[in-house]
């Protein structure tokens, strides 16, 4: 992973569940969607769910959001039951979904107290959550400009600034940042991280990027074929599958050939005069290599470590192949 974190993702704070589920099971027709979900989402937390286009993200957005109903399962979210106590889960939620909530016809601010009187607002009251949300998404200049005038970067903004008029304590966002560049993205995250570290929501978040998932979510689990393959932090993750490994590169075939000897399983690269020794990127291990290498004085050229990144997990879990070039691709943290 080449990008490097901006700031580290917010500790689970608390342990009161968000959202707990049990044997989620949803079939259309003949077709098995999920297969038995169970989930445990602390409260102000990040929780990232990814998976394969139609492995069952949005289906899982939408039963948890009460958009649709489950065949089978036992959900809470906010403490409410999901079904008995519908009403309560929705004015605990906002969801952000992948079809935008802005009207193009309305101004910003028209959006915003749009929702407001959806969410049965007095209208100064409604005022002023607009003018606080049009200010700290940054929309306060364009706060009177029709949203078809607005680049999709700022549209997703407002369009989570809308889904926040409710005050909700937990916010679903089905790829939040999908089709943004990459400082659209950015600023999203920012945005993100702000949300659970001042106001303590709940983010669910379903995303086709992994480093976004790498960035923002304190918990991640991968779908696959309607069941959960396996979930964690990004580290532990990425400590699941092979992979890392040191890459020494010297000076000469000479020294090349001598350290290969210290290194029995370490693969030899003559043409660019490099091994690869399998590593656990810690630093014991590279202070083994290093030590191994001292002591037969051999000159190493330079030395990088290359450890997984989600990309590497989620592709081994999914059963996927990496595409050619992107093996190819330097990923190594020097
Ligand atoms: N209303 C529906 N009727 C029939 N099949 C559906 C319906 N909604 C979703 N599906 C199917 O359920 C599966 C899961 O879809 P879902 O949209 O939840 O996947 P996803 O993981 O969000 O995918 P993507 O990353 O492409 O958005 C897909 O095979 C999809 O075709």
């Amino acid at each position: 992973m080449t990008a490097t974190r901006t700031s580290a993702p917010t500790a689970p704070k608390a342990t009161a569940p968000a959202i707990t589920a049990e044997g989620l099971r949803k079939s259309y027709g003949d077709k098995l969607v999920l297969d038995g979900i169970d989930l445990n989402i602390a409260e102000g937390t990040v929780f990232a769910l990814l998976g394969p286009n139609g492995a069952g993200k949005t289906t899982t957005v939408e039963i948890l959001s009460t958009l649709i109903d489950a065949d089978a399962g036992e959900v809470q979210v906010a403490g409410c039951h999901l079904t008995r106590a519908a009403d309560a889960v929705r004015s605990a939620i906002g969801v952000t979904g992948q079809f935008s909530a802005v009207d193009n016809l309305l101004t910003a601010e028209e959006n915003l107290l749009l929702m407001a009187d959806l969410h049965h607002l007095d209208r100064r009251e409604g005022k002023r959550r607009a003018k606080n949300l049009l200010r700290r998404f940054d929309l306060a200049e364009v706060a009177g400009r029709t949203a078809h005038t607005f680049s999709g970067g700022m549209r997703r903004k407002l369009d989570l600034a809308m889904t926040l008029v409710g005050d909700p304590r937990i916010i679903f966002l089905d790829e939040p940042t999908t089709g943004l560049d990459p400082r659209s993205r950015r600023t999203m995250w920012e945005i993100i991280r702000g949300l659970v570290a001042d106001d303590g929501v709940t983010i669910f978040l379903t995303t086709q990027y992994l480093e976004e998932a790498d960035q923002l979510a304190d918990r991640i689990a991968v779908l696959d074929h309607g069941r959960l393959i396996a979930e964690g932090t990004a580290e532990e993750l990425k400590q699941r599958i092979p992979g890392g490994h040191i890459r020494v590169r010297f000076a000469d075939a000479q020294s090349l050939e001598t350290a290969a000897g210290i290194f029995g399983i370490a693969a030899r690269d003559e043409e660019s005069l490099t091994l690869q020794i399998p590593s656990d990127g810690s630093i014991p291990n590279l202070r083994a290599v290093l030590d191994a290498l001292e002591a037969t004085a051999v000159q190493a050229e330079s030395l990088t470590v290359h450890t997984p990144d989600l990309d590497d997990v989620f592709l081994t879990l999914t059963g996927q192949s990496r595409p050619a070039d992107a093996v190819d691709s330097p990923k190594e943290n020097a």
